[in-house]
């Protein structure tokens, strides 16, 4: 017999105080989305208004070899125009990527009371939070998606803290991913004409966070979002993401009635890369933080799992000099970028919202 969920508070309680997230309300047994999950008509997503991109994925293992100006063109010419592309030949084990996979549903089928153990204010680790949506005391309408969120800080902690259904692959995974990352983001910052040293590229995603996210099946996928529109605030992203589907990426055109929603496919063996807003603000906006957002489904619950890259807390970030040089004008402010983090987490997703904290007008 599923509860029933007689006011809002006590949905509220069950699904984000108490850690039960939207897969214990799956598993309680609703047959349809409680109000509190649907979303305002202009938030909804319908797949008929999207079509599939068929941008090929680029071959990162000849970042090395004689064609390094050509792979480097294709990254470039990404990061300026969609703000997000798939790669190839990354390095990063194809056994590793499906462990991952299933490592975020082994999390995820654990009992609530388990996965609670990880919640804001009782977990053992303040950098390893589980919890659902993104800021449930800040959004109108809940997101569809149950998540785990482990900042890196040394190996030790990682071993002793994050769950032990996925610590070691997720460590294995950011390891691997921030490498292929340096180079993305040194091949990025190479063609802005910005001489950077290797401590310099490194100090530009000094944090890293390994995410699995979790959007279980949803009996009203026409009426909810897995994630709202929004776009990572971070340096560079990188997504694994598995076979069934569902990310969407905003195509910037001139005309605003002529938007396009663009779903990035799943690739077999391929991982998500997109760049973020600390990279649209060093770059002066040359390089675009892409908006997107996920759908639900009904079919079967989806897992994905997204590494994010940024300069650590107290760095200040800003355009840079000879970027804005060359432009004739500063388009971002600097800011510290522990208080653009407050900014982006103490708001629900909007959307590009997230950079009129540091634009100019
Ligand atoms: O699940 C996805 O495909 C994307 C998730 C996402 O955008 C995020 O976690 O920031
Ligand atoms: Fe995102």
């Amino acid at each position: 017999m599923a509860p029933s969920f007689n006011c809002s508070n006590s949905l509220y309680d069950f699904v984000v105080r108490d850690g039960n997230g939207v897969k214990g309300l799956i598993d309680s047994g609703v047959s349809e989305v409680p109000e509190r999950y649907i979303q305002p008509l202009q938030e909804r997503m319908n797949k008929k208004d999207s079509r599939t991109c068929d941008a090929p994925p680029i071959d990162l293992s000849k970042l090395n070899g004689s064609e390094h100006e050509k792979v480097v063109g294709e990254i470039v010419g990404a990061a300026e125009t969609l703000g997000f592309f798939q790669v190839v030949n990354h390095g990063l084990p194809l056994e590793l990527l499906e462990s991952l996979k299933d490592a975020a549903h082994t999390f995820f089928s654990l009992p609530p009371e388990n996965k609670a153990v990880y919640c804001t204010g009782v977990s053992p680790c303040p950098r390893v939070k589980y919890g659902t949506s993104f800021v449930p005391e800040k959004e109108r309408a809940l997101e569809w998606k149950d998540y785990i969120s482990m900042v890196y800080s040394s190996d030790e902690e990682a071993l002793q803290y994050w769950p032990h259904q996925c610590k070691e692959v997720a460590l294995e995974y950011l390891k691997l991913s921030t490498k292929m990352v340096k180079d993305i983001v040194e091949a990025l910052i190479g063609k802005l004409g910005v001489a950077l040293d290797d401590s310099k590229i490194e100090g530009l995603i000094g944090m890293k966070m390994v995410n699995m996210n979790y959007y279980p099946a949803c009996p009203n996928p026409e009426l909810t979002v897995g994630v709202g529109r929004h776009s990572d605030m971070g340096a560079i992203t990188v997504l694994l993401q598995d076979g069934i589907g569902g990310l969407y990426v905003k195509e910037e055109v001139n005309d605003p009635a002529n938007v396009e929603w663009l779903e990035i496919p799943p690739i077999p063996g391929a991982l998500v890369i997109n760049i973020g807003d600390t990279l649209q603000i060093l770059s002066n906006g040359k390089y675009k933080s892409a908006e997107h957002r996920v759908r639900t489904t009904s079919r079967q619950s989806r897992v994905s799992v997204p590494v994010f890259t940024m300069p650590i807390a107290t760095e200040r970030i800003g355009p840079f000099p000879e970027v804005v040089k060359k432009d004739g004008l500063a388009r971002y402010r600097e800011v510290v970028l522990q208080d653009y983090m407050n900014n982006f987490f103490g708001n629900a997703h909007a959307g590009k919202k997230s950079l009129d904290f540091a634009r100019i007008n």
